[in-house]
């Protein structure tokens, strides 16, 4: 199972003094030097942590692969033909939003999302459709020519205890399901070294992103534990679920 480390927030405590510290580059090159096997990153229509420079400077520099999470909006799929990233995973954004709130709905666009999948394939570009598990969404992603999902945990991740058990069931039946279609199943958002073992006993998803609880752990732990330890989670889980 990959972990793709998701630098966004050392972006936000950059700008939080507009000084060019923590950088992400360097987090993008610590993580992959000790354990990540991409990085992702996520340029918010708003710029408000990562910036287009990052996206720039990060693919030149990096040597496994990046994994650019980007809205449906010309002005991004113009950056990311120019950077070519070896992913692109589209995500819903709302300006108003803490954080990415629930799944692209690609069954009320699936004209648009499927132009967009194509120009990015025709770029020699995978990707990836962040959805809620959802079956007609998923449906839907194959429909449209996306080949690989990633499940949004957030549901999972925000539930309470006693509602926990449903959320992960939507999860399990939604990675069967897309890879029952031949895709590739990938999962994050709001994962943490708490929460992260039932979805990574899930044997159909390949891919963790993982960025906000990780990044919270290497402010007390550094970079490098807090990708070892999310690294162990993940593997004594699979490893149990065998
Ligand atoms: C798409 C997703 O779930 C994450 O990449 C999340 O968007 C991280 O960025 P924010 O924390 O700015 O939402
Ligand atoms: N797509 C999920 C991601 O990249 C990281 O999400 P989070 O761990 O910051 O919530």
């Amino acid at each position: 199972m990959l972990l793709g480390v998701n630098i966004d927030h050392v972006a936000t405590l950059r700008n939080a003094r507009g000084v060019g510290y923590p950088s992400p580059m360097e987090a993008a090159l610590i993580a992959e030097t000790h354990g990540a096997d991409l990085i992702t990153l996520h340029l918010r229509e708003d710029r408000r942590h990562i910036k287009d420079a990052d996206v720039f400077a990060i693919k030149q520099a990096i040597k496994t692969r990046m994994n650019l999470e980007m809205a449906m909006t010309a002005e991004m799929l113009e950056n990311a033909i120019t950077v070519a990233p070896e992913d692109v995973c589209l995500v819903p954004e709302k300006r108003e939003e803490v954080t990415t709130e629930g799944g692209l709905d690609v069954l009320g666009q699936q004209e648009k999302v499927a132009d967009y999948v194509q120009t990015l394939h025709d770029n020699d570009i995978r990707v990836s459709l962040f959805i809620g598990a959802d079956l007609a969404q998923i449906q839907a992603a194959f429909d449209v020519g996306a080949r690989v999902i990633e499940i949004h945990t957030g549901a999972y991740a925000d539930a309470p205890a006693h509602g926990r058990a449903a959320e992960l069931a939507r999860i399990v039946q939604a990675a069967e399901f897309a890879a029952n279609l031949g895709m590739t199943v990938n999962a994050g958002h709001g994962l943490t070294i708490q929460n992260v073992a039932p979805i990574a006993r899930i044997p159909q998803i390949v891919e963790l992103n993982i960025g906000h609880s990780l990044i919270a752990q290497a402010v007390f732990l550094g970079l490098p534990k807090a990708i070892e330890q999310m690294k162990e989670a993940m593997f004594r889980a699979r490893v149990a679920q065998a």
